[in-house]
């Protein structure tokens, strides 16, 4: 199945394990996300400024940074984290910070994804973190986005998993209805995101995630993206539309490396 994947790739570098990890040790979700995130902190340079990504794949990449930083591997780097728990996470391990008002242009990001289709389209926001990491991403020149091969789709949303849209609070029924009707043809089905105790999930920035489930393929992506983007109440979605520059998929089989 990987292979298939792979076929679409503009350039594509399939790297073997490391040794000590070749098969037949059967590796865990986690431990094949450690890799992807470890390749890519390889594109790293000191003097960075560094879009520090959300969940537990970039995880890795931010305490792999953190750990090269401390060892003096990497010097003079700015972070610029996508959600407040990334930003708790670098803080900690002593990763020098900074925004996008002061650093417009980024150099390079690392995150995760939900979904990554043959085309390098992915799905984020699982972690309720897309706003963000679309403003961040968005205004990088290089983001290597890293998954281990679970995530890979024929289609965004052909997981049948959610694919999240920050919406604001305000009259939050309408909007969900809305987003429903709107992908009517895709079989959608639009869910408020529940927190702790049934209670709304609240995004970093105060807003609401309403988690569409498609069952059909969304068809031109674009299409679907401004219709989404035209309904008001909408903040963002989870789209992310030729945005990955490189996607490094950990698999049982090594490390595959997709460029655009
Ligand atoms: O909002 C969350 C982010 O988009 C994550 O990057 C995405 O959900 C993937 O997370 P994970 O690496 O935990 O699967």
């Amino acid at each position: 199945m990987a292979i298939a994947w792979s076929e679409k790739a503009s350039s594509m570098e399939v790297l073997a394990m490391p040794p000590s990890l070749s098969p037949p040790v059967i590796l865990t979700q986690d431990e094949l996300k450690k890799i992807a995130a470890y390749k890519a902190v390889e594109f790293v340079e000191s003097g960075m400024v560094l879009g520090l990504g959300t969940g537990s794949t970039a995880k890795h990449a931010v305490d792999r940074i953190g750990e090269l930083l401390r060892l003096g591997k990497l010097k003079n780097i700015v972070g610029i984290p996508t959600s407040k728990k990334t930003q708790e996470q670098a803080l900690s391990l002593g990763i020098p910070l900074s925004d996008l008002d002061t650093h417009p242009t980024v150099d390079l990001a690392i995150d995760g994804a939900d979904e990554v289709d043959p085309h390098l389209n992915l799905v984020k926001g699982r972690g309720g973190s897309l706003l963000r990491e679309k403003m961040v991403e968005g205004a990088c020149k290089k983001f290597v986005c890293i998954v281990d091969e679970s995530k890979l789709v024929n289609h965004l949303g052909g997981s049948g998993l959610a694919m999240p849209v920050e919406i604001v609070p305000f009259c939050w029924k309408f909007t969900a209805r809305k987003l429903q009707n709107t992908l009517e043809n895709s079989g959608c089905v639009a869910k408020l995101r529940n927190g702790a105790e049934g209670e709304p999930f609240v995004t970093d920035n105060g807003n609401y995630i309403v988690d569409l489930y498609l069952q059909k393929n969304i068809g031109d992506l674009r299409v679907a993206s401004d219709a989404i983007l035209r309904i008001a109440g909408v903040v963002e979605h989870g789209m992310f539309l030729d945005m990955a520059t490189t996607v490094i998929v950990a698999g049982e089989l090594g490390i595959t490396i997709k460029n655009k």
